[in-house]
C-alpha cells in the first residue's frame, strides 16, 4: 500500500450527480405521479490496486453504478417513491452484491413538482426548497441522514440583536427590530430505517419553520436552538439536527439624502458576505452520529 513511504488513505469513488426523473403510469385510469433525484453514488472498500498499480480488476465502473440508479429506479419503483427508499435499496445493493464494496454512500437531492391544476399529468416544479438524503451502508450497519437545503425563510420582526462583544473592530450598530432571514441547511439523523419517510420529512419542516415563525429572536443562534429542538419534538426518530444558516443580512437603506424617512421599510437584502451559524440539537449527551454524517472528501 505504500511507495516511497507514502500511504493511500480514505478512498471513495461512484458516479456522481446521475439525474433521474420516474413517471408512476401503472394504472392506466390514475393520475400520474413523479419523482425527480440527483442521485451520486460513492464506493469505498478494496480498491487499494487501482491507485496504485491500475489494475481494475475489482473495480465496478462508474457506469455500472449509474446504470443501477437507473434500473433500481424503475426494479424499486414502491421504495423509489421517497429518496430514503431509493437510497437504501441501492445502498444495500453495492454492499451485499459487490464483494469489493465494503461501505457505500448514496446521496440524494430530491425534487419538488406540484401538481398543475389538478391536472392528471401536468406539474409544476416546487422551487421552495430540496429534499436531501445521505445514506451510509457498510458492515456495521446502515444509517440514514435525511435533510433540506435552501429552505429559505424571513420574518419581518420579533428579531433583536444587541448586547454583543465589543473589541476594536466592532462597529455594528445594535437593533432592537430587524428584518432576520435564512437559507437553511440541516440534516437529521436516524435511529433505524422504520420511519415513514415523507411523514417524517413533513413534520420535520413544519417544526423547523413553526419554529422558526413563532421564536422570538435575540439572534438567529437562538433561534436555530428553537428550530433544533423543535425537530426533536415533532420527529422521533430524529437522533440530531445539525443546522447550517447564512444569516442572510437586510440593512436598512438610508433614504434622507433624498428627504424621504425611511422607517425599515426598505432594505439591502445583501448576498455576501454572510454570518454563517452552524449548530447540532442533540437529543441526549450521549448520541453519536458521526459516522452517519458525509464527511466528503474535501473536509
Ligand atoms: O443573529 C446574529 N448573530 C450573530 O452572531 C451576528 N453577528 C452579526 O454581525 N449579526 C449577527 N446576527
Amino acid at each position: 500500500m505504500s511507495s516511497n513511504g507514502y500511504v493511500l488513505g480514505h478512498s471513495q469513488y461512484g458516479k456522481a450527480e446521475t439525474h433521474v426523473v420516474r413517471v408512476y403510469r401503472d394504472d392506466p385510469e390514475a393520475p400520474h405521479d413523479i419523482v425527480d433525484y440527483n442521485v451520486s453514488v460513492a464506493l469505498s472498500g478494496d480498491f487499494a490496486d487501482t491507485h496504485l498499480t491500475g489494475d481494475n480488476a475489482k473495480v465496478l465502473t462508474t457506469d455500472a453504478t449509474k446504470n443501477t440508479v437507473y434500473g433500481f429506479t424503475k426494479e424499486h419503483g414502491e421504495e423509489a417513491r421517497t429518496p430514503e427508499g431509493l437510497a437504501l435499496a441501492l445502498a444495500n445493493h453495492f454492499v451485499d452484491t459487490v464483494e469489493h464494496v465494503h461501505s457505500a454512500r448514496i446521496t440524494v437531492e430530491a425534487f419538488g413538482w406540484r401538481r398543475s391544476h389538478d391536472h392528471p399529468h401536468a406539474f409544476v416544479k416546487a422551487g421552495d426548497y430540496v429534499r436531501t438524503v445521505s445514506v451510509r451502508r457498510s458492515a456495521e450497519g446502515v444509517s440514514v441522514v435525511s435533510g433540506v437545503k435552501n429552505l429559505t425563510v424571513l420574518k419581518t420582526t420579533d428579531s433583536e440583536f444587541h448586547g454583543f462583544f465589543q473589541d476594536r473592530f466592532t462597529s455594528l450598530k445594535p437593533t432592537d427590530d430587524r428584518i432576520m432571514a435564512t437559507a437553511v441547511r440541516a440534516q437529521w439523523a436516524h435511529e433505524g430505517t422504520d420511519v415513514d419517510w415523507d411523514a417524517s420529512f413533513a413534520a420535520v419542516l413544519d417544526a423547523m419553520t413553526g419554529a422558526f415563525a413563532s421564536s422570538y429572536s435575540y439572534a438567529l443562534q437562538q433561534t436555530v436552538w428553537e428550530m433544533g429542538q423543535a425537530v426533536l419534538d415533532a420527529a422521533p426518530s430524529v437522533l440530531d439536527v445539525r443546522f447550517s444558516c447564512p444569516n442572510v443580512h437586510h440593512f436598512v437603506i438610508d433614504l434622507s439624502p433624498y428627504g424621504i424617512e425611511n422607517n425599515r421599510e426598505v432594505h439591502h437584502a445583501d448576498d455576501r458576505p454572510y454570518g454563517l451559524i452552524e449548530a447540532t440539537v442533540k437529543r441526549s449527551e450521549d448520541v453519536d452520529t458521526t459516522a452517519a454524517y458525509d464527511p466528503g472528501q474535501a473536509w
